[in-house]
């Protein structure tokens, strides 16, 4: 094996850096080299994090006192929020006079020249998932900051775009919602299965998913012993959903979703009601999504009735599946389970890590599920 890739991970003073750095931290082609953070840039990655502390690693650094051209970073995982996010990644590739700024991203087939001594990105943030600088503007109530990366990105779902991802320079990872959703319905929707204007997400979130920074409504006393959706019918992960889902359908789709905060650390679950196509069933249904991941390593149909639970994810980069019949004549559920922060965020980017380097894709990945 060659020399070790160079990484960094920006934002590694919050839930999806750190998972991310102790996932990498674990990778035997990895080296990481920057760590950074916003309000503890200073500190020792160990003094915000006990649990890292006996990992031998960078300490945290300010993102102005990046060097981004001496770097010689091979990639760069950015867990920052959005916004943020996009003015790093835009300011990184003038920095380093990357390709990527000469339309070589998002290529169907490899470049003649790959992307060697370039640096590769992996945003985890909702930044440069939607390639419709309208809808950007509309859900995140601002106009993006780097018009031409965004609309070059490659959504990094790997089970769906690996062949993207090995050829992109700037891999836009999907929210933790989506990811679930995604898995669950895409088979689906390619197989012509299910009435895509009949979609309702039911989801429920751990409250890692909103992020470490201080937010009032997610303090104990009024998360604990207590559960309440959010964002009701105007979730930012609602077009995200129908991007995707729409590239599949071949036109426009609309989805009901509705995520709820749920009194646990870590992990989502979501029911997803849908309407079959005449002649389908739910077993039907089951066949294809067993079809579609029999060769995968992070998506598992589970067996019989066994419902998907997060309990069944928990610290792994594993999705679980299943299709259930509704009593209601021509209708199914389709229950999904993630780690939000693993298989939805960090995990789910040393996948596509993974792929973009040709490693084996579980490289660092394969530690089983958390219990109980
Ligand atoms: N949590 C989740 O389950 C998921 C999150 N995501 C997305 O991943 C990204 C990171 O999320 P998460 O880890 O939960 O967030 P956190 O709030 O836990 O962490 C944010 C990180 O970014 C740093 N930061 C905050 N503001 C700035 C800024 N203006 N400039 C530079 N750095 C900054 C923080 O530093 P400091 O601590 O020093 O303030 C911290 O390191 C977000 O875009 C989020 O939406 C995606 C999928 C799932
Ligand atoms: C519980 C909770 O608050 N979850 C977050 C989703 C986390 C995520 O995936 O957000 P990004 O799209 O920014 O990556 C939310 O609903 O906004």
């Amino acid at each position: 094996m060659s020399q070790k890739k160079r990484v960094a991970v920006l934002g590694a003073s919050g839930y999806t850096g750190a998972e991310t750095v102790r996932l990498l931290a674990a990778h035997p082609h990895v080296e990481i080299v920057i760590l950074t953070a916003e309000r503890k840039a200073g500190q020792a990655l160990g003094a915000v994090f006990p649990h890292l502390a006996g990992l031998a690693l960078p300490d945290l650094i300010h993102l102005d006192d990046v060097e981004w051209h001496g770097a010689e970073l091979d990639a760069v995982i950015c867990a920052l929020p959005h916004v943020a996010s996009q003015e790093v990644v835009g300011a990184l590739f003038h920095a380093t006079e990357h390709t990527v700024l000469d339309d070589i991203v998002g290529l169907a087939e490899p470049s003649p020249t790959g992307f060697e001594g370039q640096v590769r990105v992996l945003d985890l943030s909702a930044d440069f998932r939607l390639t419709d600088a309208a809808a950007y503007e509309e859900w995140y109530g601002r106009p993006h900051q780097a018009p031409k990366l965004q609309t070059r990105a490659v959504y990094a779902l790997p089970e769906r775009n690996r062949a993207a991802i090995r050829n992109t320079a700037l891999a836009a990872m999907p929210g933790c919602y989506p990811t679930a959703a995604l898995l669950a319905l895409l088979p689906l929707v390619d197989a012509g299965q299910i009435d895509v204007d009949d979609i309702a997400i039911d989801a429920k979130s751990g409250v890692s998913g909103a992020g470490r920074s201080l937010k009032e409504q997610n303090l104990y006393c009024e998360v604990g012993e207590a559960m309440h959706p959010y964002a009701v019918g105007r979730h930012r992960h609602m077009p995200e959903m129908e991007q995707e889902l729409g590239k599949a359908a071949g036109r426009p789709v609309r989805i009901g979703f509705t995520p709820h905060l749920v009194p646990m650390n870590r992990g989502e679950l979501e029911t997803i009601y849908v309407r079959l196509s005449p002649g389908h069933t739910a077993e039907a249904l089951k066949d294809t999504l067993r079809a579609a991941y029999a060769e995968e390593p992070f998506v598992t149909v589970l067996p019989g009735d066994l419902a998907p639970a997060t309990r069944m994810v928990r610290g792994s980069n594993q999705c679980v599946l299943n299709v259930f019949e509704d009593r209601r004549a021509g209708r199914a559920i389709v229950v999904a389970a993630i780690d939000n922060l693993i298989k939805g965020a960090g995990g789910q980017a040393v996948q596509a890590m993974n792929i973009m380097f040709g490693w084996d894709e579980t490289t660092g990945l394969t530690q089983a599920p958390l219990f109980p």
